[in-house]
């Protein structure tokens, strides 16, 4: 009935959480890489001796292997065992082979980042949040500090790198997602990566377009040091004042930390930086476009909780399409063209 439909809908969200803890201690246990090195499906008892199992923890073992089966996590084979009789073997699905360590297209830091305490935590200050009028994260409201700070923490340097491997896993999908989308750099001679960081991203660019004059521009304090080469450099400054000029802006994964007054105030700079070439500049938007009445379900629910995450860690916001658009129009760009990257992500092409 209707009534026990509910029920179910309802609790399978509230457990959402042990399908995510049960691929967060797959991920610690490296049943992945377990896997992978066996180099064919691998029975239960194979795999609970690889992983230096208790033999009193194998059956515990088969049951986190049946949720993570169910979801698609891992495949269920059958082998014949030396006496002949059926056995129950593993092998890997393309999504746990995300999580086999060591490859480009390793997210398991992703994996980590995203459940370490300091994600989670927060959300039991959420009643808090909601019915105070400062505006905060829930970050800062559960803890004091910002989310940056609490990186920046030298205490917590182990989280500082776990977040900067989670990026630099991210930006390897980006290497791939790259390949797929020469066209939208070539011809460029020169582009400016807007909030760049240390240049992970840049360098990918300058790898695969080491004719394009590339420039990483972030905060003096993040790029001071930092030394390129004849076609990569580092320039340090203020976005929210000035960009310095290029025949592209890239701004990957930067609006979507921003609200609309600053957001439209990068992209107002934006313009200006790219203003030399005429209708020949671009900026390159790379941030997930939410397209709530074509898109996949699960796609778009991937993109709500990440607006979720952006919100009540950083402030930030992912944005829909409409907004994309009176965004782009309010900083007086005439066309922008949207294509899909790397999965969950777009690529939005901005013309003066
Ligand atoms: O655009 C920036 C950006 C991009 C991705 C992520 C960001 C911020 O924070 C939330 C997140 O879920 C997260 C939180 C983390 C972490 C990694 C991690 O990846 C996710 O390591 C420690 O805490």
């Amino acid at each position: 009935s209707e009534l026990y439909h509910a029920q179910i809908h309802l609790y399978k969200h509230v457990y959402n959480f042990v399908s995510s803890m049960a691929l967060k201690s797959a991920m610690e246990l490296g049943i992945a890489d377990a896997i992978h090195n066996h180099g064919k499906p691998i029975t239960l008892d194979e795999l609970a001796s690889t992983l230096k199992l208790h033999p009193s923890k194998v059956n515990i073992l088969y049951r986190f292997l049946r949720l993570l089966t169910h979801n698609g996590f891992f495949a269920k084979t059958t082998l014949k065992n030396k006496e002949g009789e059926e056995e129950i073997a593993y092998s890997l699905t393309p999504s746990s082979k995300l999580l086999v360590s060591g490859k480009p297209t390793c997210l398991s830091s992703i994996v980590k980042g995203a459940l370490h305490p300091s994600s989670l935590d927060m959300w039991s200050a959420s009643k808090k949040w909601f019915n105070e009028e400062k505006e905060q994260t829930l970050y800062e409201c559960a803890t004091g500090e910002s989310f940056w700070d609490f990186l920046n923490k030298d205490t917590e340097s182990d989280t500082l790198s776990m977040f900067q491997d989670a990026m630099a896993s991210d930006s390897r999908m980006f290497k791939l997602a790259l390949k797929e989308n020469k066209h939208v750099f070539e011809g460029l001679e020169s582009l400016v990566d807007v909030a760049g960081g240390t240049g992970g991203v840049t360098k990918l660019i300058h790898d695969a377009f080491p004719n394009i004059k590339c420039t990483v521009f972030d905060q003096p304090q993040v790029v001071g040091n930092l030394t390129g080469n004849e076609n990569l450099n580092f320039v340090g400054g203020d976005m929210f004042k000035s960009i310095p000029p290029a025949d592209a802006v890239l701004l990957k994964w930067v609006l979507h930390d921003w609200n609309d007054e600053q957001s439209l105030k990068i992209l107002k700079n934006s313009k200006e930086a790219i203003s030399h070439k005429g209708k020949d500049g671009k900026v390159i938007i790379i941030d997930i476009s939410i397209d709530e009445t074509s898109d996949d379900h699960g796609l778009t629910e991937l993109q709500l909780d990440y607006d979720l995450v952006m919100l009540t860690m950083f402030l930030g916001k992912e944005r829909t399409k409409k907004e994309w658009d009176k965004l782009i129009r309010d900083a007086g760009f005439s066309s922008y063209k949207i294509s899909p990257i790397s999965g969950f992500k777009s690529l939005i092409e901005v013309y003066p």
